[in-house]
């Protein structure tokens, strides 16, 4: 039986990175499923279509093709036959994403999605990241864990990643991108079961260790 760690948190909060390298520590799979709502409005965007409003959105889920590496050394974005793994980071992305995150459809869709991924693991384990994987996309996780940080430290790490923005428009777009996205669901209290490792003091070795800790405390990874 495939293990499942499930790992919400805002922005910042080192959720990628983490997930990733306890992956691979583990020897687990590791899915990021922001990238896939971040590949569904780039995707919108290249095809023109209208984020603002839900319809045409909707239309457009049956024919999204989405494709994503989940070996932590083997990690690649695809829509289609296109890589997209550097373009679904631009801040265009980043600014549009959670318009179309918040259609309950687009939502259902995608959680199908992860859940087919998750199904189809091979490995003993899988580390899943994102905002609702807690709570709605895999609720019964052997492991579930919110991984947060003070605002200030998510903003710092967030624009020291991104070269090409500017520290207060980096500070912007993320805690507007929270405030978007909580209001779609509760990544920033742990629900009942859910552990809250908070790296605000920690540096990024030590996080990842508290992670794998977790999961071999919790299981017999
Ligand atoms: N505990 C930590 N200490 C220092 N840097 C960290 C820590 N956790 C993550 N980082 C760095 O912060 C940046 C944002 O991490 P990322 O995984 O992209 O966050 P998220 O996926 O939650 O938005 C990355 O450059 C990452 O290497
Ligand atoms: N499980 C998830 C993952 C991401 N998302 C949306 O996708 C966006 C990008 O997710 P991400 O994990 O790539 O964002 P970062 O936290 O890495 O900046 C988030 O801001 C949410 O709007 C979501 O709604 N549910």
């Amino acid at each position: 039986m495939t293990i499942v760690v499930a790992v919400d948190g805002p922005a910042g909060s080192g959720k990628s990175s983490v997930s990733r390298a306890a992956a691979r520590a583990l020897g687990f799979d590791y899915l990021d499923t922001g990238a896939a709502y971040r590949a569904f409005a780039w995707r919108c965007l290249e095809e023109g279509i209208d984020t603002h409003g839900p319809r045409d959105v909707i239309e457009s889920l049956p024919s999204f093709e989405y494709a994503i590496g989940t070996d932590p050394d083997g990690y690649f974005v695809r829509v289609g036959s296109e890589d997209v793994t550097a373009d679904i980071r631009e801040p265009r992305i980043s600014s549009t994403v959670s318009s179309v995150a918040r259609i309950p459809e687009v939502r259902a869709h995608l959680t199908a999605l992860f859940r087919s991924i998750i199904a189809g693991t091979v490995k003993p384990g899988i580390v899943v990241e994102g905002r609702d994987i807690t709570t709605v996309v895999a609720p019964d996780a052997e492991v579930r864990i919110l991984l947060t940080a003070s605002e200030e430290v998510r903003m710092r790490r967030r624009s020291a990643e991104l070269s090409g923005e500017s520290a207060e428009a980096t500070a912007r777009e993320l805690s507007s991108r929270d405030a978007k996205d909580a209001k779609v669901v509760d990544f920033m209290n742990a629900a009942e079961g859910v552990v809250t490792v908070d790296s605000t003091d920690l540096d990024f070795d030590s996080t990842v260790h508290a992670v794998v800790t977790l999961v071999r405390e919790r299981t017999q990874a």
